[in-house]
């Protein structure tokens, strides 16, 4: 009887090394321009090889402008650099890069499930945090540092230490209205920011089962900010209907032997987790985040909290930190909270789902006047798909900025950003102080959450808007 990770991880071992570490077999390794170039040129600085490029695959993301007619030259003043030396790095190195300019290229957790990188069964790394959201393809995908990323190029296996494992079960379904955005804050806001520590989650019951792809990456994007080693969903018909055809999944009779396989990718009855924890799906709102922690998340509907609410996961001394970074008060409503701007976009939600939900609410509708709104696909693929369903327009007629892809905004680097102070309901997955610029003050939600503020011009609730 063993967990679908205990499955994974013993298709993948080399050798156990002692105290709790074991070297694993890495199926693929992403790298992005703002971490991933700084691994390849490193080891190239070093005589050493890539030992599988055909296992390979780099992408622009993070430093690349989104603006229209982007190139090389980026906002963020070291951003060219970042982008020439990848592109040397993997032309060296002879991986495959999408780079910008291909209609590949985009956020890489966005674009791995698309080109049918990641695949059920899998080890997949890459140095970023939010590799985590590969887990909803069944795939063992984590993230990983630039050193560690340079030891998995060179020699196609990883030291890793053992996660413990927890299931996180939730029955039910999901009122409408309420997405899998809602569901990941308010994981969150009930077992804390540090939750899942050194525990791979496999999420798993009703309401997750009836998830789309889209909405189980948003889902499994989180387990990075619930400080999960990463998340993971048994495969089933949902993903595999999701991958066939797509270009680098098996085709023809391999395509049959492959499915064959991803079908044992469960957890058998009576398999043992280190902990368990079972939620009711109905129990679930539309969630707005009040703080500087993805775990400072209420429902909608409620105001933001006092200590005693809060105070088995926060100190006195962080909540108040919050409230002040934050200007909000205990007690008062989040909702009808003045925004300045507004964001759709960043691997937790830009993908065709994701803009289809908001133009849904946008159709029709204007930008509260003042109110910066802006959307990020988060592929070239993803953009192209929805222009092709005018959903572009939709955007634009709305008063949205319509961007090329990438992370854009979702975290400032020194490129472009919200500005100082500024108030900004956002689509992204961390709300940390200045993440979105200078001070800025992040409100995490789910994109219907955006849009139906975008337009109020203040933080308001998706479900009292008519579609
Ligand atoms: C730049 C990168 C290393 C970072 C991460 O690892 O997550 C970024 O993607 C983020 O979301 O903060
Ligand atoms: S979109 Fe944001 S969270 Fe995702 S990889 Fe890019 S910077 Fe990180």
């Amino acid at each position: 009887m063993r967990t679908i990770f205990e499955k994974i991880w013993a298709e993948h071992q080399v050798a156990d090394l002692g105290g709790g570490t074991e070297l694993l077999l890495v199926d693929r390794v992403l790298l992005h321009e703002r971490t991933g170039g700084v691994a390849l040129e490193s080891l190239a600085a070093a005589g050493r090889k890539v030992m599988a490029p055909g296992q390979v695959f780099a992408t622009m993301d993070h430093v690349v402008d989104t603006l229209p007619g982007r190139g090389d030259r980026t906002i963020m003043p070291t951003g060219t650099a970042f982008i020439t030396a990848t592109r040397a790095a993997a032309r060296a190195a002879g991986i495959t890069l999408f780079d910008l300019g291909d209609p590949r290229q985009g956020i890489v957790h966005v674009i791995s499930p698309e080109q049918g990188i990641v695949l059920p069964g899998l080890t997949l790394v890459c140095p970023d945090s939010h590799t985590c959201s590969q887990g909803a393809l069944g795939a063992l995908a984590w993230g990983i540092g630039s050193t560690e990323a340079e030891h998995a190029l060179a020699t196609g296996t990883l030291r890793v230490r053992r996660p413990r494992t927890m299931r996180v079960t939730v029955n039910g379904r999901l009122a409408q209205g309420v997405t899998s955005k809602d569901l990941a804050l308010h994981i969150l806001a009930r077992h804390g920011a540090g939750g899942a520590r050194g525990h791979v989650v496999e999420y798993a019951g009703e309401a997750v089962r009836a998830l789309s792809v889209e909405g189980r990456l948003t889902l499994c994007n989180l387990a990075t900010e619930f400080a999960a080693f990463t998340a993971i969903i048994a495969p089933d018909d949902v993903v595999f209907d999701y991958l066939q055809g797509r270009p680098y999944a098996p085709k023809g009779a391999r395509w049959d032997q492959a499915v064959a396989a991803w079908r044992q990718m469960y957890s058998d009855d009576g398999a043992v987790f280190d902990r368990t924890i079972t939620l009711d799906a109905g129990a679930v709102a539309p969630m707005i985040t009040w703080g500087n922690s993805p775990q400072h998340a209420v429902p909608l509907d409620q105001p933001v909290p006092a200590f005693q609410d809060v105070a088995d996961h926060n100190t006195r001394e962080a909540y108040d930190r919050a409230l002040s970074y934050m200007a909000v008060t205990p007690g008062a409503p989040l909702v009808g909270l003045p925004i300045d701007a507004a964001f759709i976009g960043s691997c937790t939600n830009s993908r065709l789902e994701d803009l289809r939900r908001a133009a849904a609410l946008l159709r029709g509708r204007k930008v509260a006047a003042g109110v910066r709104a802006i959307c990020v696909p988060g592929s070239s693929r993803v953009k192209a798909e929805a222009e092709a369903e005018g959903l572009d327009r939709v955007f634009l007629d709305a008063g949205f900025e319509w961007r090329e892809a990438g992370c854009s905004m979702c975290f400032f680097a020194g490129g472009e950003s919200f500005g100082h102070r500024q108030r900004v309901v956002t689509s992204t997955n961390r709300n940390f102080e200045s993440r979105q610029g200078p001070e800025t003050r992040s409100h995490l939600a789910s994109p219907e959450t955006v849009a139906a503020s975008a337009v109020a011009g203040r933080l308001a609730d998706p479900r009292l808007l008519e579609v």
